[in-house]
């Protein structure tokens, strides 16, 4: 059970097309309040489309979109974009550039009594530390600042649902980090359901408490991160976390043989072939003679990567292929060329249907 309320944001069974192409099957999602749902996938498997789609800016085919138990879309009946309680952040921010912090905030509020307009804008200027910034044009503040202004805005009008679309890909490295945390932090202490969508699994797992992973229009697997990261519904989802080593395998007798061990199915039948992976930070090495039963190996190269270093392990008898790696704290001191044995606890290994 999740430690969520019953969801604001509901989509059930939507499914579109643009032409022939079906950038979204049957996707079935809900959001919490004080949730934040991320969604990540590579390029073009429609994680835009399902919030251009909760926004307005996209007519649905087929299934349903509720808000707050308000319908707001259905391929019969569809409520304006301005109609609907959803508040919107883009990847470039989307700041009108003769408008001043006050006027971009005020935007779109235009329904409201002037008193009630000015009093929102006066408490997201405080909320946001923008205070100072009112009168200012986006053009005088920083990355970070502009993506703040973005965020007042697409809360002004006191949404019940965010939904912010790759909102941090247009900072540098450096601000990206710190305007992450400042920008979900205030969406938390806000209670919205947010919905972001994000190319970057290493974000999605930081940001979301639910990371939703879609590929080719659906959704592969929709979980929290160390589920995700711990028990990936396939070789996919496994991979888009973290690198792995990955074998194919026959069962045999209950067993499954690896370069890296003997690991025990006893559920499979004899003859399943099977992907057996394990990722790389799982893999252990010791000297010979040290761990009875692990695999030798000889080291090929190592990088030192500060936080951490990547080995490359040349696997027995084998070609320029057979290899694995391992990830190991950045202080180990290996050398290319030295003789040590690597295994990877049974717990540790993953295994999916073969390809
Ligand atoms: N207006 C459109 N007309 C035709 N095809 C479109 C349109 N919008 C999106 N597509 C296609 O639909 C698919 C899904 O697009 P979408 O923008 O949802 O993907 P995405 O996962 O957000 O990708 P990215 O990470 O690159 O932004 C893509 O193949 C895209 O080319």
């Amino acid at each position: 059970m999740t430690e969520f309320s019953a969801p604001t944001v509901v989509l059930s069974g939507i499914t579109h097309h643009y032409g022939r192409h079906r950038a979204a099957d049957n996707v079935s999602l809900g959001v919490s309040p004080r949730e934040v749902v991320c969604i990540v996938g590579p390029s073009g498997c429609g994680k835009s489309t399902l919030l251009r789609l909760i926004s307005g800016l996209e007519t649905v085919q087929a299934g349903t979109i509720t808000v707050g138990g308000v319908t707001l879309a259905t391929p019969e009946r569809s409520l304006p974009p301005e109609k609907r309680p959803v508040g919107m952040m883009f990847q470039d921010f989307a700041l009108f550039p003769h408008l001043t912090v006050a006027g971009n905030i005020a935007f779109g509020q235009t329904d409201r009594p002037r008193a009630e307009r000015n009093r929102r804008v006066a408490e997201l200027l405080e909320l946001m530390g923008l205070a100072r910034y009112a009168d200012a044009y986006p053009h005088t503040l920083s990355g970070g600042q502009q993506q703040r202004v973005a965020l007042a805005r697409a809360m002004a009008r006191d949404p019940q649902v965010l939904l912010l679309d790759e909102p941090f890909s247009a900072l540098d490295e450096q601000l990206r980090r710190s305007v992450r945390e400042e920008v979900v932090r205030l969406i938390r202490a806000s209670g919205i359901a947010t919905l972001v969508v994000t190319h970057d699994p290493a974000e999605a797992m930081e940001i979301g408490n639910r990371v939703v992973v879609m590929e080719a229009g659906r959704i592969v697997q929709a979980d929290t991160p160390l589920e995700l990261y711990r028990n990936p519904s396939n070789s996919f989802v496994a991979r888009l976390f973290g690198e792995v080593n990955r074998f194919e395998a026959t069962v045999r007798d209950g067993h499954l043989t690896t370069p890296l061990g003997r690991f025990a199915t006893p559920a499979l039948e004899s003859g399943t072939r099977v992907e057996v992976a394990c990722r790389i930070e799982d893999m252990e090495l010791a000297p010979i003679g040290q761990r009875p039963g692990a695999m030798p190996v000889r080291v090929r190269h190592s990088s030192f990567l500060g936080a951490s270093t990547r080995i490359c392990l040349g696997l027995p008898g084998g070609g320029e292929n057979a290899e694995v790696h391992a990830r190991l704290p950045g202080h180990v001191d290996v050398k290319p060329g030295e003789e040590l044995t690597a295994v990877v606890d049974a717990k540790r290994v993953m295994l999916f249907p073969a390809a």
